[in-house]
């Protein structure tokens, strides 16, 4: 048999940070000048060809193993810095690796000044990547950052020279444009795709690089191919490749699209590319079909099977079927089988996880388990599943015990869902009703204050927790601690004068974390970390089974701050969407699922923490916007579920208890009439930076339950004054009515200090005292 005529198996990215986040630990040290650029360029070199060998050695095929899929902060800024997309006032910076990072994360030194690119979602997923701002006058010129020679030349140079043959991974032309965003002195009809024209032949130069290099494969990533796009993609996609394929008609293009599937009609003009593969997320495995039934001769399909977007084992029983169903209709020799998208997302290694329940171990699989999966995947197709018969078994096996594991499954939460009924969707009366209710109880003044919930987490506080944690201190004294802390924060608050308070949560390391720790169906890896942007990682908690509430889980902190004071206390809890958006979810049942069961969790909580004496509750949605399904046609379904979810968790209350919720980290704007149904007495949202959009969203949308459009800015130490504060709440009161508005900051203190808080703090409820006269 010819090699020829075999399945391949590839990979599309493996997470760059290593095994022990040794890239942020090597940036983060060049970063504060303890180590300098040879020591940062020679780790970074070590963790490539360290990823390189372990797929090459698990078995994905020589020449598809990725390249230039590592990134020094992000993949999006290396194409800007490539393309010499850079900034005016990051010009003036004369070393290139400081100027990449300066446009990265902002850079005060020696006399200079510069904030960030801005960052952005990279689509649905919880990485942040840099955006440029493109203009028609915009010019790109190749720019390597290290050496002569640009990344994706460099990149595979350097894995040649360790006699390792890659694939390229270069960001499509199509989603690098429109994922930047219009200079303000563009015109308005400026179309970013225009300059598809004066980027290309930058593209032809790095193909004809790369060719010379020895090159065979170059990935393009083009996920922007998921999204609802306008018909002007279609002609862009096809001059973009047609172009490239002419310049190097020996080279062989793979088109990757990921993230979900392809619009029927983009899928079409994908196919008729004269490119060598395209890649598909086998999300929607109907799509398969279709491509199957449509596919030209001679087009290799590259079939993500294995999702990139979980910590769960594949399940070889159906991944295979559909590899089977692809070699059937194609022929070995025209596929490949792989991640359904770059493995970026997924952590590193299982194999340092040694404390993770055995058994629920045993049914997952992070970034390199998923390569082995690819391969035994194509082994299968190749030689049979006798060859692999050991793996499959245990693959089978594992995919079993979880389907019917007492772990996962608890009939009692699984009635309670099915038992949610109509009325758990409704607060028993509208909120004119209740709003006098509250008023009545709560006794607000106009204006009232508050803030969004966390108190500065010092030094200390963490220091504590992590005595606790490992042991060095008893549960008595970090509960002793804690409660000092509470005192501490009530009695700042009165002495401030906020009109309704909170215990500043200095118990909580994390706001999902601290629930998915107390909750029933929640595990936690000790190493399972992903980047979210630059150095920074997260360790996101893992959603295995059916949740439920064995135990109240903010009753007693709450109740013993409110044992403090006699002014109204805020319980805080966090919303349903943002515990799931922001946890590795299950894949055995529908998200909405799992969030309704957290939702019901919470109601329970909330019904104690009513019980318990807090007049108002906030429930924090801030994730809820990052949701929304990249295509439009799933968005209001979406919405729909995540605003019953909310409702669950808050209509459990008399009328005279008051529900807020909070927003942040993102434009709300499009989700405004989702925000309404919510149907909270109080929202307060992150207004800071995009102060003029959100309130007049307010006015389109006739918001008309109690608002607190965040007073100033919480990301910065810098104290706000009384006149810029009562100035921002002059003109909020243009747009919202007097005794609706709420005064607040934009966000949760914890990252603050306490100096820079008091004093922020007491400009600001100055400022609502001066108005109230
Ligand atoms: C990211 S939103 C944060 C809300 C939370 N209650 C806090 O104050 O920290
Ligand atoms: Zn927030």
């Amino acid at each position: 048999m010819s090699a020829k005529s075999l399945v391949t198996a590839t990979n599309l990215g493996f997470p760059r940070m290593g095994a022990n986040r040794d890239l942020k630990k090597s940036i983060e040290s060049y970063w504060s000048g303890k180590t300098d650029l040879q020591t940062l360029l020679l780790s970074a070199k070590n963790l490539r060809s360290h990823h390189w060998y372990l797929q090459q050695t698990a078995g994905i095929s020589n020449g598809h193993i990725p390249s230039n899929d590592f990134s020094f902060y992000d993949h999006v800024l290396d194409h800007s810095f490539m393309f010499g997309v850079i900034p005016e006032q990051y010009k003036s910076i004369q070393n290139k690796v400081d100027q990449y990072f300066a446009m990265g994360r902002g850079r005060q030194q020696d006399g200079v000044d510069v904030p960030a690119l801005e960052m952005k979602k990279w689509f649905d997923t919880n990485y942040h990547y840099n955006v440029s701002t493109l203009s028609p006058s915009t010019e790109f010129k190749l720019t390597p950052l290290i050496g002569d020679k640009v990344k994706p030349v460099q990149e595979f140079l350097e894995a040649k020279a360790f006699g390792i043959r890659t694939r390229p991974v270069i960001l499509g032309p199509i989603t690098y444009l429109l994922l930047q965003k219009s200079a303000k002195s563009a015109p308005s009809d400026f179309d970013l795709l225009s300059l598809l024209p004066k980027l290309l032949p930058l593209y032809e130069q790095i193909l004809a690089e790369l060719k010379s290099a020895g090159a065979e494969w170059i990935q393009f990533d083009e996920p922007a191919l998921v999204m609802d796009l306008p018909a002007s993609v279609t002609t862009a996609l096809k001059t973009a490749y047609e172009r490239l394929h002419e310049s190097q008609p020996y080279l062989s293009l793979l088109v990757a699209t990921y993230f979900g599937t392809v619009q029927e009609k983009t899928i079409n003009t994908v196919l008729e590319l004269p490119i060598s593969a395209i890649h598909l997320d086998i999300k929607a495995p109907e799509q398969l079909d279709v491509v199957l039934s449509k596919i030209p001769s001679g087009l290799v399909l590259s079939v993500g099977v294995v999702n990139g977007r979980n910590v769960w084992k594949a399940n070889y029983e159906k991944q295979f079927a559909l590899v089977n169903k692809a070699v059937s209709a194609l022929g070995k020799n025209r596929v490949f089988v792989a991640p359904s998208c770059s493995l970026l997302h997924t952590p590193h290694s299982l194999s340092s996880e040694r404390k993770i329940n055995s058994e629920i171990r045993n049914w997952m699989s992070f970034s390199t388990e998923k390569i082995d999966e690819v391969v035994t995947l194509t082994i299968a197709a190749n030689h049979g599943i006798a060859k692999v018969q050991g793996a499959f078994d245990a693959n089978l096996k594992a995919n079993k015990f979880r389907e019917a594991s007492p772990l996962i499954h608890n009939q009692k939460v699984k009635q309670a869902v099915s038992n949610i009924s109509p009325s758990m969707l409704k607060r028993s009366e509208a909120f004119e009703a209740r709003n006098r209710a509250q008023q009545a109880k709560l006794q607000l003044p106009l204006f009232p204050t508050t803030t969004i919930g966390s108190f500065p987490q010092t030094k200390e506080v963490r220091v504590a927790r992590q005595k606790f944690k490992n042991g060095e201190w008893s549960q008595e004294k970090y509960d002793e601690f804690i409660a000092a802390e509470i005192g501490r924060t009530i009695k700042i608050q009165e002495e401030i004068g906020l009109d309704v308070l909170v215990h500043g949560e200095s118990e909580r390391n994390d706001m999902v974390e601290y629930f998915g720790e107390n909750l029933e169906g929640f595990i936690f890896s000790e190493n399972g970390w992903v980047q979210s942007y630059g150095s920074r990682c997260v360790k996101p908690p893992i959603i295995f089974g059916d949740v439920s509430r064995p135990h109240p889980m903010t009753v007693k902190w709450s109740a013993y701050a409110k044992s403090l004071t006699q002014r109204a206390m805020k319980g805080m809890l966090t919303g349903p969407v943002t515990i799931l958006q922001w946890s590795f979810v299950r894949d055995d049942q529908p998200r909405k699922d799992t969030t309704f069961q957290i939702a019901l969790a919470l109601r329970e909580e909330v019904v104690d923490l009513e019980a318990a004496g807090m007049s108002v509750i906030q429930i924090d949605e801030p994730a809820i916007r990052e949701g929304l399904p990249l295509r439009n046609s799933e968005q209001e379904a979406y919405l729909k579920w995540a605003v019953d979810a909310f409702l669950i968790s808050s209509t459990g209350v008399r009328s005279d208890t008051q529900i807020h919720s909070h927003f942040c980290y993102s434009d709300f704007n499009s989700i405004f009439t989702a925000i309404k149904k919510m149907d909270a007495d109080c929202v307060t949202i992150e207004n800071s930076k995009s102060d003029l959009k959100l309130l007049t969203a307010l006015e389109t949308f006739g918001y008309s339950s109690g608002i607190g459009p965040g007073l100033y800015d919480i990301h910065s130490p810098r104290v706000p004054s009384f006149d810029e504060m009562k100035e921002r709440l002059e003109a909020i009161l243009t747009y919202v009515k007097k005794d609706l508005l709420w005064i607040n900051p934009d966000c949760g203190l914890k990252t603050r200090g306490w100096t820079e808080t008091i004093a922020s703090l007491r400009n600001m409820v100055e400022v609502a005292k001066a108005m109230r006269k």
